[in-house]
């Protein structure tokens, strides 16, 4: 093989660590083949100080990679799938879904073990309304206080003694070499995750056969289904990383069960649906859940959300 593979990837230390991921699985399913990165700055990395739902729009950091591959300057991207927007650019696609990490939130403190062993009033940590609804509504004596910034920054503000604990993804982690930061792994029923995290896909260009056949070896199909059934979720709902959305399919044989949940940011009104499907059905699946959601009144509290983050 004459040709070689560029990978564009932002400089955070998680989407390197996922470059490198990617990078090795290629040469290893591919020897001799040439694989290099190519780094970029995100506009979201340049607002990294700025609450992200207040800068609006989906896939801040997905934008800069994606233009990379339509200009050729570059031949895959590597993604969370869970920063991934639901549409992509006419002659891009997701052509590949990597094996699942630990799809769970976890607790990261330096003086409590859990959630539970947090005393009143604490202070925890982070940004996303998905984790905040779900941590009031156990816990409404708890103080959430925004935390930004890329994985080691947010365990450096930990450190600096400016939260209790604070909650990340265990994936994150554990990519990082972090996973003794972890106290206690929230469990999915006490903390449902967002659509496609512990996941990392690979765009590229729809026109590039040679680089599907090239990525194929990488796919996991099981990890790719569960996460097609949360992304279909999210895209009915019109949902991403940064709204109070939270979804997570499991297999249990050739049958996919996804559970969904929307809530209010303070935590007042956690709305839950879940349903099962053949694995055939993926998509129908999370269009199915949402609209439970939305039967709920799901609708009402995301057009508050969508309105404070200045969405359509
Ligand atoms: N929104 C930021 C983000 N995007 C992906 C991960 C890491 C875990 C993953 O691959 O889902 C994180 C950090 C976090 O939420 O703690």
């Amino acid at each position: 093989m004459s040709r070689e593979i560029r990978i564009a990837t932002r400089k955070s230390a998680l989407a390197l660590w996922q470059a490198e991921f990617v990078k090795a699985r290629l040469e290893e399913a591919h020897p001799g083949l040439k694989v290099s990165l190519v780094p970029m700055v995100s506009k979201g990395d340049k607002l990294l100080d700025a609450p992200l739902a207040k800068i609006g729009g989906k896939g801040l950091f997905v934008k800069e990679l994606e233009t990379a591959l339509l200009e050729n300057e570059a031949d895959i991207a590597v993604h969370s799938m869970k920063d991934v927007p639901m549409d992509f650019p006419e002659g891009l696609g997701l052509y590949c879904i990597c094996e699942r990490e630990d799809p769970r939130d976890a607790f990261v403190s330096n003086r409590f073990d859990s959630l539970d062993a947090l005393p009143a009033g604490s202070v925890v940590g982070t940004s996303s309304l998905r984790r905040q609804a779900q941590l009031l509504a156990r816990r409404p004596d708890l103080k959430i206080q925004f935390l930004r910034g890329n994985v080691n920054t947010r365990l450096a503000k930990l450190d600096a003694g400016e939260y209790d604990a604070i909650i990340l993804a265990a994936a994150g982690l554990i990519r990082l070499g972090f996973e003794d930061r972890i106290r206690s792994s929230i469990s999915v029923e006490d903390s449902l995750p967002a659509g496609g995290q512990g996941a990392v896909g690979i765009e590229c260009r729809s026109a590039d056969s040679e680089i599907h056949a090239l990525l194929a070896p990488l796919h996991h199909r099981d990890t790719a289904v569960r996460v097609t059934a949360e992304r279909a979720l999210n895209k009915h709902l019109n949902g991403g990383c940064q709204v109070p959305i939270a979804c997570y399919a499991v297999l249990e044989g050739e049958q996919l069960w996804l559970r969904g949940l929307v809530g209010q940011p303070d935590g007042g009104q956690l709305l839950r649906a879940e349903a099962r499907a053949a694995v055939a059905d993926a998509e129908a699946l999370g269009v199915k859940v949402a609209d439970e959601l939305l039967e709920l009144g799901a609708g009402d509290i995301l057009k508050v959300v969508y309105g404070e983050a200045g969405h359509p």
